[in-house]
């Protein structure tokens, strides 16, 4: 968005800013050629840093004060540029930032011509117009932009979970396992693994159904939640495969904490007949000098190795 309100800007403003210096309007050709450079400046430095919310801020503030000066020099010639900015700045910043700058924006052109009559508008007929149609323009911004906000953070959230249980899905686990390794080396952060796997799923399955199934997936979550803190994070590995990602957690405690999930999951997860359901998990902590496939590599090992030893059990790698 700040590339295209940038081309955009650059495109349409740059003509006029000549046309306005060659007829000797030095006031409103420097501000709009000071419109087009700062629009150029700030999506050359979008693209160079990835950052694109101070340049977007930056490019608002710059449009807001250039199309004040242009309003004030041009009068009722300059109004027409507001509505486009009106919609601009709702892509450059935040919705609530933005309905604060095109708040004052239209306060400080209504608010002086209020002061001194006639300064920008022709009669009050005219100020009035303009008051209600730039008003209505940034309010159908808003909501299309809070809207816009909205549907992108849920996507966002849609995006990162697993649709049938909550549980984090292998892309964001694979981010947060990037980060684990990141956090190890660089501040020696303890990281460890639980990785288990429902026993006899199939079975389940096929004896109470599919939907039991899903069921017993969708209650095993907020369960092995309950015994977490929260800076620990469950992910779905594959079907029945969960893993837990926990930081700060030494050695000795891991295979305990796996301990107490097994035996919360066999005394709380029933099935309707009241039989328990089991899992078997594999514990590891993050070794220096491993990367996160070798790491769990070794937690697979481990739960493979508690399936053979007869399941329900923890191993730890
Ligand atoms: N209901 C349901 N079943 C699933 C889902 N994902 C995978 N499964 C089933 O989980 C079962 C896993 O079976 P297996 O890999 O043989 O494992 P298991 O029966 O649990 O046996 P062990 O792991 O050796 O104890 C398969 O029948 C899959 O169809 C799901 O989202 N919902």
């Amino acid at each position: 968005m700040i590339s295209l309100v940038g081309l955009i800007i650059t495109l349409f403003v740059t003509p006029y800013g000549i046309y306005r210096l060659l007829s000797g309007n030095l006031v409103v050709g420097i501000a709009d050629l000071l419109i087009v450079l700062s629009s150029v400046i700030a999506v050359i430095y979008a693209w160079r840093t990835g950052d694109t919310v101070r340049p977007g801020q930056f490019m608002a503030v710059t449009f807001c004060v250039g199309v004040l000066i242009v309003c004030f020099s041009l009068k009722t010639n300059g109004v027409f540029w507001i509505y486009p900015i009106l919609v601009f700045i709702f892509f450059l910043v935040s919705p609530l930032t933005a309905v604060v700058l095109s708040m004052l924006m239209l306060g400080i052109l209504i608010v002086t011509d209020l002061v001194v009559p006639g300064m920008i508008f022709q009669s009050h007929y005219q100020l009035l117009a303009f008051a209600v149609t730039a008003f209505i323009s940034s309010f159908f911004a808003y909501v299309f932009a809070y809207r816009t906000q909205l549907q992108r953070s849920e996507l966002k959230q849609l995006a990162s979970i697993d649709s049938l249980t909550g549980a984090g899905n292998r892309h964001t686990l694979n981010a947060e396992l990037e980060l684990a390794m990141q956090l190890k080396q660089r501040l020696q952060t303890n990281f460890g693994v639980i990785l288990f796997d429902l026993d006899h799923f199939k079975q389940i399955n096929d004896n109470y159904g599919h939907r039991t199934g899903d069921e017993i997936l969708v209650q095993l979550v907020p369960l092995i939640s309950s015994v977490l803190r929260q800076s620990d994070r469950v992910f779905r590995y594959g079907g029945e495969e969960f893993l837990v990602l926990l930081r700060d957690i030494n050695a000795a405690d891991l295979p305990q904490l796996a301990e107490k999930i097994r035996l919360n999951v066999e005394r709380r997860l029933l099935l309707p007949d009241a039989k328990p359901v089991t899992l078997s998990a594999g514990v590891a902590m993050l070794q220096p000098d491993e990367d996160w496939e070798q790491w769990l590599h070794r937690a697979d090992m481990a739960l493979y190795q508690a399936k053979n030893n007869g399941r329900n059990q923890v191993v730890a790698a």
